[in-house]
């Protein structure tokens, strides 16, 4: 017997499905994401923090879950709805079935729903705020409720709750076929990253490069950085609104007051611009996939890039010292910025995909060759 479920939209549209993962009732933010694969890391990016994920692809879970490839230790997505659930998964890696890891995560997910009309909803009228309730006993008035009772991501500080609470050090690199996990030399360079909800494979790319990290909580202030020498400060990703986020804002303020290279990350990206003068604004439904082009202006190319993000740098709103590094060919929005007076600049994407292509790898480059150059 299958389990009956709902997704109850603000606007409300009202979905009728199938529940696959836990019984109960969770609100967010619905947003669409269009990447193929990867919906294993897609759930654990605490980016997704309070964000109900539809995967436009129609078939989801067919190479199961392995606990190697998860992007951070819990669930962060508030949900998940998708169009078809396999009967079965199949992969030499594959540890669980999608249905059993939702449901052992304690995560409420939706399936057999009309995925394109949701998706089309969303596009149209924006992100919309949702509820999905499962089991038995669903009031579908209730689920409306509570949709229209979500208070939404604009004005949320999310990295605050979703960081690490100790600091922590991280030395592990990527993943290789035969050997898992690598442990590459990392006595290059000391890098201190800001965890405003980091996902594990920047630390891995960074780790692949030379770095020791030292992972330190959102809150943490600029002078315990500073007294830490590092050779590089990195700002991660995150959930939620950029700007509510003072502490982060003044600390990179302060971080800027020195010569040690900054490189920022999709919310570390936004507030990196917050801290130099710049705005941010609320996307209509904003950048969630992993087959986004965007233009790096300089050079004029095209990097096929992973992406997800609500918020965004207003253009309009630069000031005289950041310049605009990056361009999305989908909307011709602001990808990256770069200080004209400092070795710090920031990509709006996930240049460490996971999932998704790996044309933005060179970035970690530009912040090694920064750190590299100011050290010799
Ligand atoms: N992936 C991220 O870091 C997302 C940044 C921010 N929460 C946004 O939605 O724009």
């Amino acid at each position: 017997m299958s389990t009956p479920a709902i997704l109850a939209l603000e606007d409300g549209s009202i979905f009728k499905g199938i529940g696959i993962g836990a019984v109960g009732e969770t609100v967010g933010e619905v947003v669409f994401n269009t990447a193929m694969t990867g919906y294993q890391e897609i759930l654990t990016d605490p980016s997704y923090a309070r964000q109900i994920v539809t995967l436009t692809y129609p078939h989801i879970g067919n190479t199961g879950v392995t606990a190697e490839d998860e992007e951070s230790d819990n669930v962060w997505a508030a949900g998940l709805v998708i169009r078809d659930l396999p009967l079965l998964e199949s992969n030499f890696r594959s540890e669980q079935s999608l249905a059993d890891y939702l449901k052992s995560r304690n995560v409420v997910a939706i399936a057999d729903i009309d995925t394109r009309r949701l998706t089309r909803i969303l596009r149209e009228k924006g992100a919309q705020n949702g509820c999905i309730i499962t089991g038995d006993a669903i009031d579908e008035a209730h689920a409306l409720t509570q949709a229209k009772a979500f208070a939404g991501l604009k004005g949320m500080d999310l990295a605050k709750e979703v960081t690490v609470k100790e600091a922590y050090e991280w030395t592990e690199g990527s993943w290789a076929l035969g050997e898992g996990h690598t442990q590459p030399d990392t006595s290059r360079f000391h890098v201190v990253a800001y965890d405003y909800g980091v996902k594990r494979n920047i630390l891995r790319m960074l780790a692949d490069r030379g770095c020791r990290l030292t992972v330190v909580p959102a809150q943490t202030p600029a002078s315990d950085v500073l007294a830490m020498n590092p050779d590089g400060v990195f700002l991660s990703n995150g959930p939620g609104d950029p700007e509510p986020c003072d502490y982060a804002i003044n600390a990179i303020q302060e971080i800027l007051t020195t010569d040690i290279p900054v490189f920022g990350i999709c919310l570390g990206h936004q507030l990196l611009g917050l801290a130099s003068g710049a705005k941010s604004v609320k996307m209509k439904f904003g950048h969630h996939g992993a087959n986004h082009p965007v233009e790096t202006i300089a050079e004029n190319t095209v990097m096929i890039t992973s992406q997800n993000h609500g918020f965004a740098l207003d253009e309009s709103t630069l000031p005289d010292n950041l310049e605009m590094t990056h361009r999305s060919l989908f909307d011709k929005s602001l990808q990256g910025i770069q200080r004209t007076d400092k070795a710090a600049f920031s990509f709006q994407g996930h240049p460490e995909a996971s999932p998704g292509p790996h044309d933005c790898a060179p970035l970690f480059d530009q912040f090694i060759e920064n750190m590299n150059k100011r050290k010799s």
